[in-house]
């Protein structure tokens, strides 16, 4: 499944990269599109498969969703034409789409299968069935609703108010698409920050949402008015240049069109603590997500602590923050981050494990794990294990490494980044 032989001993890196859309923001302006009342137009779109996933799912229920040039156009027509599909939706890998489908479709008088790939069906969703169950809906799947495949009776939801046991931008974002069709008001209220996509994209479609620190008020039923989105690049994706960029001998590289909204933006915190040469100019005039250019040298690096609030603010970054920690001097700790465990795979026990075939010290932790640099790393062979961001770390690593690395099942990289060895092979020539 998509072995790779990969470049290594890469002394230097130079150029720039227009990095592609922010694969959270995608997900969400096909659902909003979908839901709203005219005709939304996205421009950067991720054409990633977790995104394309998110579009076929909306297409059985009906949607008329259309590339047409460089822009996604979606044809909504509101909530009551979202028609029950004849098959079963197929989530893929998208962890997004069907915790965010869950609740949108919550409200909808009609009945749903969910499935997705082995992956999803090891990926807890009793965090979004509880909240759903409570608002009314009907969910069940196998283990008492815990996992794909999972089926769904909406109609007719009542406001809650939910505090989140965990702090997860994913299971906000399902109780507040439900809360949009619920009459009455919603309170949510978040462990810690996490990604605000949702609460902006709200605003952007013309619809109303309170934030006030960590509790979040909306009132339904509501209606939304189609719009432009023009989606910023990913941060995620970007962090993978960052550190290439940071931890290779010579060069200079410039990221263009990040998305710097701050509920993202930790690795570059975690990146300036530990002394990185980097640069980062904000554009002016974005109203909704804010944007800028991001330069990144060669960078002599200190271990540091990452815990706390700091990690919802770069959750999907920590596969690429322990590589980067393998070139620090002394003892990087990672904590507070148990969520890794349910991720694409066990992304501590991943990261660890790959990373140990290279030749780094490092050692994983019941929340997260504990890195020692700097050290030399070699080449071996190691795989994705099929989940994106493993390899792309793990392609970062091979350019630092002294012998090849051979990367298997390296296909998975298409899953948020389906350029990523071209933009990748472009600095290094
Ligand atoms: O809301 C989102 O778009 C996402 C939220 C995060 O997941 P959790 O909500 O499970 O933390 C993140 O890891 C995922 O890549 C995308
Ligand atoms: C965890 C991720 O995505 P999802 O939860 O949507 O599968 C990710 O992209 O790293």
């Amino acid at each position: 499944m998509g072995t790779k032989v990969l470049t290594h001993n890469v002394q230097r890196l130079e150029g720039q990269i227009d990095i592609p859309g922010d694969k959270s923001i995608s997900h969400r302006s096909v659902m909003f599109g979908a839901i709203a009342n005219g005709k939304t137009t996205v421009t950067n779109f991720l054409k990633g498969e977790d995104c394309l996933s998110t579009i076929s799912c909306f297409q059985k229920l009906g949607v008329k969703i259309e590339e047409t040039g460089d822009s996604l156009v979606i044809e909504g027509k509101g909530w009551d034409h979202l028609t029950e599909p004849s098959s079963v939706l197929n989530v893929g890998n998208s962890g997004t789409t069907i915790r965010l489908m869950l609740g949108l479709l919550s409200g909808r008088p009609m009945h749903t299968t969910f499935i997705g790939d082995d992956s999803i069906g090891k990926r807890p969703m009793k965090r979004v069935i509880t909240p759903l169950r409570e608002m009314g809906a009907i969910l069940d799947g196998r283990n008492n609703g815990d996992y794909t495949p999972l089926s769904l009776r909406g109609g007719g939801l009542r406001p809650i108010s939910y505090q989140l046991p965990i702090a997860s931008a994913q299971v906000k974002s399902s109780i507040i698409l439900a809360a949009l069709q619920a009459k009455g008001t919603t309170t949510i209220v978040e462990p810690a920050q996490t990604r605000d996509h949702t609460e902006r994209m709200i605003r952007q479609f013309g619809g109303h949402i309170e934030t006030d620190n960590l509790t979040i008020t909306i009132s339904g039923p509501q209606t939304l008015k189609g719009t432009q989105v023009n989606v910023p690049g990913d941060i995620s994706s970007a962090a993978f240049f960052l550190v290439a960029g940071a931890i290779v001998e010579e060069g200079k590289i410039l990221l263009r069109n990040v998305g710097l909204n701050p509920t993202r933006t930790g690795i570059i915190d975690v990146l300036n603590k530990m002394g990185a040469k980097m640069t980062i100019h904000p554009n002016k005039d974005e109203e909704f997500e804010p944007v800028g250019d991001i330069t990144i040298e060669p960078s002599h690096l200190t271990g540091t602590v990452i815990e706390g609030d700091l990690i919802p603010r770069l959750i999907d970054e920590v596969p690429i923050i322990a590589l980067l920690a393998t070139q620090a001097n002394g003892k990087t700790i990672i904590k507070d981050a148990e969520e890794l465990k349910v991720k694409e795979t066990n992304r501590i026990d991943t990261v660890v494990n790959e990373l140990l075939k290279l030749g780094a010290d490092i050692t994983a932790t019941d929340d997260g794990m504990i890195i020692n640099g700097p050290t030399k790393l070699h080449g071996s062979v190691v795989s994705s294990h099929g989940d994106h961001r493993i390899g792309m770390m793990l392609a970062v690593a091979s350019l630092i490494c002294t012998g090849e690395l051979t990367l298997e099942e390296a296909d998975a990289i298409a899953v948020s980044y389906p350029n990523f060895f071209s933009d990748l092979s472009q600095l290094i020539n």
